[in-house]
């Protein structure tokens, strides 16, 4: 299979400059992973040493079993059987669609490489198109090109580098849901770097989340929402809701009230309790809920975040709730909490 194996990356710019730091990554071979973390952090750069623009200071790189760059080892790019779908702009604006999908071609005569054009083409969905130039095409219709000339080769791994952050976003979600499925169907494994973290939940099987030069987290989208490793990650992953609260006998006791906890800690423990906006629900003042009053009301359409300044916390904790909306700053409000919480010892 083709599965990705990073182990001990360290790569820096200069003596001060150490972007990876000894950065650990496994991918299973046809799964699509995405690499996630804040600007500056080195996506860019764990991309560029993958695909061999770059040297490892040290580690490995190894493909589908073949080791591409390692102590003594570095195979130069075209060499990698990778392919890249690089951001907007990707496509050679001289060269047609059919051309620019038979670029890295090699090795093969003119009615393969005609064979294999169009049967990319059919693959990412746009069959006759071979003759259009680059500028005939909407962004959508260009990325999907981009993704076959990357694919043509029959590449092992595909690296995309925020392939979706120039298209308009009602476009963004059908393009990232077509290249997901073109990738799983070429059997590909794919590296998504990307910083937009619903892009990453939602087209990713695996996601890498990126801090200080290593992988913080990495675990499926839904493992990495409900049980981030640390309030950090809890944080930059979607909305987080923390709270003080003391965790006995698998229930966390917080100031917005007691609820069961994923994971449960040995003994009595205390630290911040991590729950998500949606899994606190706005109930009626003066019942058995904790209480408080509504500071802040932001409308999303399908969904509101209520900002509610809670009796014995600090700061307000967001709810999320669905529309049209029942409540306005200034009322008095019951919260009652749904769900499992993590607890955060310590923290
Ligand atoms: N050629 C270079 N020489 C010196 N420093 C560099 C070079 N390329 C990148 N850096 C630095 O390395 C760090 C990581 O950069 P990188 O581009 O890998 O981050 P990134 O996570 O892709 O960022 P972004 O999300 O903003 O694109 C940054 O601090 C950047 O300034």
């Amino acid at each position: 299979m083709n599965e990705l194996r990073v182990s001990g990356l360290v790569k820096a710019y200069g003596p001060e400059a150490r972007v990876l730091d000894g950065l650990d990554l496994d991918v299973p071979g046809g799964a699509l992973a995405a690499v996630l973390g804040p600007s500056g952090c080195g996506k860019t750069t764990l991309l560029r040493v993958i695909a061999g623009f770059l040297k490892a200071d040290a580690g490995t790189v190894t493909v589908a079993g073949r080791l591409l760059g390692g102590p003594g080892v570095h195979l130069p790019p075209e060499r990698r059987r990778i392919g890249i779908v690089p951001q907007e702009g990707a496509l050679f604006p001289h060269l047609s669609v059919a051309r620019n999908i038979a670029f890295g071609l090699t090795g093969l005569d003119r009615a393969a490489k005609r064979a294999r054009v169009a049967e990319m083409l059919d693959l990412v969905g746009l069959p006759g198109y071979g003759d259009r130039m680059p500028h005939e095409l909407s962004g959508g219709q260009q990325q999907r090109v981009a993704l076959a000339r990357a694919l043509a080769p029959q590449p092992h791994l595909v690296l995309l580098d925020e392939p979706f952050s120039a298209l308009d976003s009602g476009l963004r979600g059908a393009v990232r849901a077509e290249v997901r499925a073109v990738l799983r169907q070429s059997g590909a494994t794919g590296l998504l770097v990307t910083h937009d973290q619903q892009e990453a939940l939602s087209t990713a099987d695996v996601v890498a989340v990126l801090r200080e030069g290593r992988v913080a987290q990495c675990a499926t989208p839904e493992e990495l929402y409900h049980r981030p490793s640390d309030p950090w990650l809890a944080s930059f992953v979607g909305d987080a809701v923390l709270v003080p609260g003391t965790a006995e006998k698998g229930v966390a006791t917080t100031a917005l009230g007691r609820i069961p906890l994923a994971v449960v800690p040995a003994g009595r423990r205390e630290g911040l309790v991590l729950l998500r906006p949606e899994q606190l629900q706005l109930a009626q003042p003066g019942g058995p809920d904790a209480e408080g009053v509504v500071t802040d009301v932001r409308f999303f359409g399908h969904d509101a975040l209520i900002a509610v300044s809670v009796d014995g916390l600090e700061r307000p904790v967001d709810i999320r709730t669905p529309t049209p909306l029942s409540v306005t700053p200034g009322q008095r409000v019951g919260v009652r909490l749904t769900g499992e919480a993590t607890l955060h010892p310590g923290a």
